[in-house]
């Protein structure tokens, strides 16, 4: 499959190691496909345990002079990656729709939100601010400061290959760290993009490197090799616990974002066309394969049924197909493992009970498509409820008292995001605090961006990404006590 890029020299397909662009040690390639169209794009390097080993030494090289930077240059690299970034947004765009399937105006957005991440952190970098404590005594004084954590390695995920890559890179560069990148094996060519541009900005060699291939080769060394101070991840909870106790013998910091279960909750009070809005926004978003789409739509008894109606209406509307196209708004699910898992669990729920309200099978088109689907009479026991679906459908729950969609939104292992649509003042305030998640949506289906903390709690994950506190991941505080001031 030929790819119409304005600039077809962002097309990597090698792996980006101090500096270079390299094959793999083995010659062994990986197959790259179009979930749309089921076509090849392109074949990649397909690295292993060697070649990671070789890019933390070289992220360890290289962060020797990257650290020594004043944060102002490093901000100005930064500021000329974002610019880089945008100036490419639709040949990055294509490049991810083709890979990853989610339709071109979401892989606009994502771009310019990945971007967002860099642009951001150029600017956090020159904030990175210590303090200067009294001393205990008279003759002592106390001052801290705040350092790179160290090499960093990250594991990303195939669903916002951009972002995802963004929302690391950019302050662990800014806090002037070097990484060592894995993207997932469905997506590498987004991450190949950025590192191009990364260098194009003025990236050192040695301080951004890209590879994929044997995710458990090259996570094995990323997790095991003490030269690597922190991973951080994003994916399934599973691996997430994997890679958590892979790291556990060096002691690296971790940050993880994890899996989701958001629940979308709907009170009789709510502005009933704007929850029906934010629902199809929160669930649809890249075929519903976001962690943080809504996962289960807890509804009030006294609006349940003109609810239902709508969601059905609105979703009803969605066309499917091929997010090349025009006036798609859902695309292909990433895989057909992807699809069986969906419709695993949509059929689990309907034979124990669930009803069919719109959709619920694969989509006629085939490969890698699903139906929008609304499944009501949904209860808390059903697979809808307490898996993460990754997939456009939306399980519709009945529930009485403000006390019974707390307990149910909370029935969950997970804590990443939630959301509610009410008019109360009062409600907002008690049902805000009472979720336990890392993001609450009021009022709102679209919550993420830059300038906020993201991040879950439970098994979602730790840490936070993006927002001032997003670099707090990628420091070290140090204390410095000085004595024997008073002679
Ligand atoms: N919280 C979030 O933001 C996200 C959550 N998810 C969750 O993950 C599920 C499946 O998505 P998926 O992308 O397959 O998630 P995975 O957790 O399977 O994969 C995420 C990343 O981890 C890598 N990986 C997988 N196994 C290992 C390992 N043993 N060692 C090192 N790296 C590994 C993958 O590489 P490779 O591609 O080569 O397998 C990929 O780069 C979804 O259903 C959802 O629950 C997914 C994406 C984002
Ligand atoms: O992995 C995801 O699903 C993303 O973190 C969701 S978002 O940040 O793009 O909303």
């Amino acid at each position: 499959m030929k790819l119409s890029l304005s600039d077809p020299s962002l097309l990597k397909t090698q792996a980006y190691i101090d500096g270079q662009w390299v094959d793999a040690d083995s010659g062994d390639t990986f197959a790259v496909n179009n979930p749309a169209t089921g076509e090849e794009i392109a074949q990649v390097a397909k690295t292993g345990a060697a070649e990671t080993a070789r890019a933390i030494a070289a992220a360890d090289r290289a962060m020797a002079a990257w650290k020594q930077q004043p944060a102002k240059a490093r901000a100005q690299i930064l500021r000329k990656w974002f610019d880089l970034m945008m100036a490419a947004q639709e040949d990055l765009a294509i490049i991810m729709t083709a890979e990853q399937g989610k339709v071109l105006a979401e892989s606009r957005g994502e771009v310019a939100y990945g971007a967002a991440f860099v642009e951001w952190f150029g600017e956090e970098a020159k904030r990175i601010d210590g303090d200067v404590i009294p001393g205990p005594t008279a003759d002592r004084r106390i001052v801290c400061i705040k350092q790179p954590v160290g090499v960093v390695a990250a594991i990303t995920p195939w669903n916002f290959p951009n972002a995802m890559i963004a929302r690391k890179a950019a302050p662990a560069l800014a806090a002037g760290c070097s990484i060592v990148i894995k993207p997932a094996s469905e997506t590498p060519l987004s991450a190949f993009a950025m590192a191009e541009l990364a260098h194009r900005a003025g990236v050192p060699a040695g301080v951004i490197n890209v590879l994929a291939g044997s995710s458990s080769a090259i996570g094995g060394e990323m997790t095991s090799n003490p030269i690597v101070r922190k991973l951080t991840f994003t994916g399934s909870t599973p691996v997430g616990k994997q890679l958590e106790a892979q790291c556990a013998a060096t002691m690296k910091k971790t940050s993880m974002e994890l899996g989701g279960n958001a629940p979308f909750i709907v009170f009789d009070d709510a502005d009933l066309d704007a929850a029906v809005q934010g629902a199809v926004a929160s669930k649809y978003r890249n075929a519903g394969q976001t962690c943080v789409c809504s996962n289960r739509l807890l509804v009030q008894d006294g609006i349940y049924d003109a609810f239902v109606e709508k969601l059905v209406k609105a979703t009803a509307a969605l066309t499917v197909g091929d997010g090349l196209k025009d006036g798609i708004a859902v695309g292909p699910l990433v895989n057909a493992k992807a699809v069986a898992d969906v419709d695993g669990l949509v059929q689990a729920s309907v034979s124990s009970g669930a009803q069919v309200a719109l959709g619920g099978a694969p989509h006629e088109l085939g490969g890698c498509f699903y139906q929008p689907t609304v499944l009501t009479e949904v209860s808390s026991e059903m697979a809808v409820f307490r898996n993460e679906i990754f997939g456009p459908v939306a399980p519709v729950v009945r529930f009485a008292t403000e006390e019974d969609a707390i307990r149910m939104a909370n029935d969950t292992e997970f804590g990443l995001a939630s959301y509610f649509y009410t008019r109360d003042i009062g409600r907002v305030w008690r049902v805000a605090e009472a979720l336990e998640y890392g993001i609450v949506g009021i009022n709102e289906g679209i919550i993420s961006n830059e300038m906020a903390p993201f991040g879950g709690v439970k098994e979602s994950g730790s840490g936070r990404e993006g927002s001032k506190y997003g670099i707090d991941d990628y420091v070290e505080i140090k204390y410095m006590l000085m004595g024997g001031l008073d002679r």
